[in-house]
């Protein structure tokens, strides 16, 4: 099992620090740049200078940005690329019969799908895994201890992909919820956006308490309506990286709000993060699903009209502080 190859799609923050995790389980890792000078760079300087500097990539770990190639005889191909991208890229991965592991947080801007939909397009559900759950690239590439979510159409499957990663400071639980996993991973990030505009704007530790207690309410229910438990957004993959995201200096989502708050524009913050902020596609989905659902989903919603401009951020805090009292 040691020598077993698995693949790694996405060569930003969040692929080399699951390879890095897949070589540290023994395994014989390729990962895939998206191109032939990125690659070259990083299987010669043996480092991910861009996204993961000073972090030394070991042997056993290659770079490479041929797709099809580093697809041959893998046991498991894991897709840590944006969600934006599943559409050019999964078709590739359709004929294969490995498993898919989709590292991804995010709704399908257009179609309003999750993840597993996303991947059920193109791939049989018997191969489909979903990893997800509190866990900055960084930490982890640094092999700090680290729990995480693997969710499949049953516990065996969730198991058997979960297996591949065998490495202690990596702890992963299995679900069989894929549903709850993928909300969770995919509205977390639209919350993490409030609470660093409630940074941004100078407020203290109450409104981002707020905004996580309120903003899981709003992800247990679209998460309900949608099919998946209530457990599973009360665990790593739902409130866990809730917290982390809403509180964590290191997330993209969060650091966005804050731009945001302090007079960015959206493109000029996402600019200036320089990496994938998914939650700003994800807040537009999300406020279509609330409609389509006909449920009311306040902050999130709110996240998007600031985000589109049609509501002024002081305007926002206001309108969610002054709506009618309610039984919590
Ligand atoms: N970073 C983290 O801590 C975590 C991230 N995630 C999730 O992982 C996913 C990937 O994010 P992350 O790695 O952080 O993002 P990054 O911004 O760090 O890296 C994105 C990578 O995707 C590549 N890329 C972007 N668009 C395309 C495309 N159309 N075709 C091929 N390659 C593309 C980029 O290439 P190039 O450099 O050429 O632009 C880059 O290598 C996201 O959904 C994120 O939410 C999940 C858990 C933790
Ligand atoms: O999903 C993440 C940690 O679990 C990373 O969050 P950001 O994309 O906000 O950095």
């Amino acid at each position: 099992m040691g020598e077993r190859v698995v693949t790694v799609l996405g060569a930003g923050s969040w692929g080399t620090a699951l390879a890095l995790v897949l070589a540290r389980s023994g395994r014989t890792v390729r990962l895939v740049a998206r191109s032939d000078e990125q690659a070259e760079y990083m299987h010669a300087a043996r480092e991910n200078s861009r996204y993961l500097p000073g972090i030394r990539l070991p042997d056993n770990l290659i770079v490479t940005a041929n797709t099809v190639e580093a697809l041959q005889g893998t046991v498991a191909c894991v897709y840590a690329l944006p969600c934006a991208a599943a559409d050019e890229i999964l078709p590739v991965l359709r004929e294969g019969d490995y498993t898919v592991i989709a590292a991804c947080k995010g709704l399908h801007p257009t179609t309003l799908e999750r993840t597993d939909q996303v991947l059920a397009r193109y791939i049989d559900l018997s191969r489909i895994a979903l990893l997800s759950g509190p866990s900055f690239a960084l930490e982890v590439a640094q092999g700090q201890p680290t729990a995480i979510t693997m969710a499949a159409s049953s516990i065996a499957r969730a198991e058997a992909a979960a297996a591949l990663f065998d490495d202690t400071s990596f702890r992963i639980y299995s679900s069989d919820d894929l549903i709850g996993v993928a909300m969770g991973g995919a509205l977390k990030n639209v919350i993490a956006i409030a609470a660093g505009m409630a940074d941004g704007l100078g407020f203290g530790h109450n409104s981002v308490a707020a905004a996580v207690t309120r903003g899981l309410a709003e992800m247990a229910r679209l998460t309900s309506a949608c099919g998946g438990r209530y457990e599973t957004v009360m665990g790593l993959s739902g409130l866990g990286d809730l917290v982390l995201t809403c509180t964590g200096e290191l997330s993209r989502n969060r650091r966005f709000g804050a731009a945001i708050a302090q007079g960015s524009g959206v493109e000029e913050a996402v600019e200036g993060i320089g990496q994938v902020v998914e939650g700003v596609r994800t807040a537009a989905a999300a406020d279509r699903l609330a409609v389509k659902l006909d449920i009311e989903l306040p902050l999130m919603q709110m996240v998007h009209r600031v985000l589109c401009g049609s509501v002024p951020l002081q305007e926002a805090v206001h309108g969610l502080m002054s709506r009618p009292e309610r039984v919590e």
